[in-house]
């Protein structure tokens, strides 16, 4: 297609929609072979033209009077089919305009030569035009009975569509109603969403709190479980003593049963009691009233006998009054008393001398004795089996001699007096003299010192030296000592001192006057 066609009609001003409905199926028909064509020629149809037009333009207002070589350039150029329809019209206008400014009417043959080639090049644009309208307008019209064509079924089909597109639009509104109600749930959904976001970080706040919580509360259940356990063992301790204190429980119960039946037997008993004593009690209210008659009497008697008691007291103060002189004199008659006491003891001697005699030991034969005689003031008779006639028998003078039979007491009773004298103010020494075995032990301390009876001298001596002490307390205060010594092979010792080295003397050293009485 020439594109010369379209660019003509549009520059010549055609305003009918024909040429614009052309325009456009030529365009649309031509659109890729028109940028090939405009892009090969237009270069040099536009230099051609352009010098066409330059060769005029150097002569305007003068086209009569173009030499001919000009012209047979211009014709030679070949210009005149590739200038432009516009350009040519120009000319032709101008050529003529100027013709008739001229007034002669005469034309060179050389412009009328070239006006004549001009419009035989119009011509045949046009003719070129003409034909290719009719030929597009054939292409027209079968296309559009095509489209008629396709218009019909598209018609058909728009039929078909409209029933489709009802049932189409009724589904699309179903759908619009299903997707309004969706987006409605979409949007409660995302309005759940939200506040499900919402509570998620509320959770998650709250979970993690609890998570603190959890650990603190597993720690501190840690440290109650550790608690409990110390409790429970605690507990276990306490419950194996309920275990023990229920076992006495229920002891204690079946002491309570037994001490309600008790208590009911009592209380039976006390019942019987109460009425024993109600009726003691009218027996003594009635005796009573026989008592108050008889205190009556008694009071009587009873200021009676004051009387009586005031004259005794009286009297009584009469004679205490002479005990108190009597006492007062008690001491004097005391120290007398004492005196005499002591000359007796004076008189019986300083010195005494008591023998006694133990009996045989277990073992010891009886035929074996030396003991002739034993008298009743001393005397003591030795046989001397070894001798004869006078020096057979031996006469021995004591204080006293006790036999084999006397007891600790009888021993004692002799030797008392001289301890007593003791509290006095007199010093008292009393020995046991004799070989081994002879019974000085027995004698002075006694066999078994767990019974009275077996006592000896020193336990008897200390006892009625307390009880003496004890019965003149009121007026007399003793300060009692003890000392217990032994003579050994002339040497005496301390019994008492717990001191190893001061436990001997010398007879001569000896600290006490222990072996006279003074
Ligand atoms: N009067 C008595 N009656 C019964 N038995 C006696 C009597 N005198 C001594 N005996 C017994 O004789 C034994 C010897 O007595 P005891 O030990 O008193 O003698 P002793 O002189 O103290 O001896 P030693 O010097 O060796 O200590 C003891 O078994 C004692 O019980």
């Amino acid at each position: 297609m020439n594109p010369h066609l379209e660019v003509d009609a549009s520059e010549n001003g055609e305003p009918n929609g024909l040429t614009e409905v052309l325009n456009g199926h030529v365009a649309e028909h031509t659109e890729r072979s028109r940028g090939l064509v405009e892009e090969s020629s237009a270069a040099s149809i536009h230099h051609v033209g352009h010098k066409f037009d330059d060769i005029l333009q150097l002569k305007q207002g003068c086209y009569v009077d173009f030499p001919a070589i000009k012209i047979s350039e211009l014709m030679k150029l070949n210009s005149l089919g590739n200038s432009s329809t516009q350009s040519l019209f120009s000319t032709v206008n101008k050529i003529l305009d100027e013709s008739i400014e001229r007034k002669t009417g005469d034309l060179s043959h050389r412009v009328a030569f070239l006006l004549k080639n001009v419009v035989q090049e119009i011509e045949r644009r046009i003719s070129a035009q003409a034909e290719n309208f009719q030929n597009q307008n054939n292409l027209y019209k079968a296309r559009e009975q095509k489209y008629q064509s396709r218009l019909r079924v598209l018609e058909t089909l728009t039929i078909g569509t409209t029933e489709e597109n009802e049932v189409v639009m009724n589904q699309l509104q179903q759908i619009k109603i299903e997707k309004s109600k969706i987006e409605e749930k979409k949007k409660l959904e995302e309005q759940d969403v939200i506040r499900l976001m919402k509570e998620t970080d509320q959770n998650n706040i709250q979970i993690l709190a609890l998570k603190q919580e959890l650990e603190l509360a597993k720690r501190t259940y840690d440290k109650h479980c550790l608690q409990l356990e110390t409790q429970a063992k605690e507990t276990k301790v306490e419950l194996e003593k309920l275990m023990d204190l229920e076992c006495l429980l229920t002891d204690s119960r079946k002491k309570v049963k037994e001490l309600e039946a008790l208590s009911a037997s009592k209380s039976m008993r006390w019942k019987k009691k109460e009425l024993s004593y109600k009726s003691f009690m009218d027996s003594q209210f009635e005796s009573l009233q026989g008592l108050r008659l008889a205190s009556e009497s008694i009071k009587q008697d009873v200021l009676k006998t004051q009387r009586i008691y005031l004259e005794e007291f009286n009297h009584l103060g009469v004679k205490l009054k002479g005990l108190i002189d009597a006492a007062e004199n008690y001491h004097m008659v005391l120290a007398e008393n004492r005196k005499l006491y002591n000359e007796v003891q004076d008189l019986k001697g300083n010195i005494r001398v008591y023998c006694r005699i133990r009996p045989f030991l277990p073992g010891q034969s009886r035929k074996q004795t030396t003991i002739e005689y034993i008298g009743e003031n001393g005397e003591l008779v030795v046989v001397n089996p070894s001798k004869q006639g006078k020096d057979s028998h031996r006469l021995f003078k004591f204080n006293k001699v006790f036999g084999p039979t006397a007891t600790q007491e009888e021993v004692f009773l002799d030797t008392q007096p001289l301890i007593r004298s003791v509290l006095d103010g007199y010093n008292v020494c009393i020995f046991a003299y004799g070989q081994t075995g002879s019974g000085k032990t027995y004698t002075m301390t006694g066999p078994n010192v767990s019974t009275k009876e077996d006592w000896g001298v020193n336990y008897r001596a200390l006892n009625d030296l307390f009880h003496i002490s004890q019965s003149r307390k009121n007026s007399i205060k003793y300060e009692v000592g003890v000392q217990m010594v032994e003579i050994y092979n002339e040497l005496v010792r301390d019994l008492l001192s717990s001191d190893s080295s001061q436990k001997s003397w010398d007879l001569e050293y000896c600290p006490t006057k222990w072996v006279s009485r003074s």
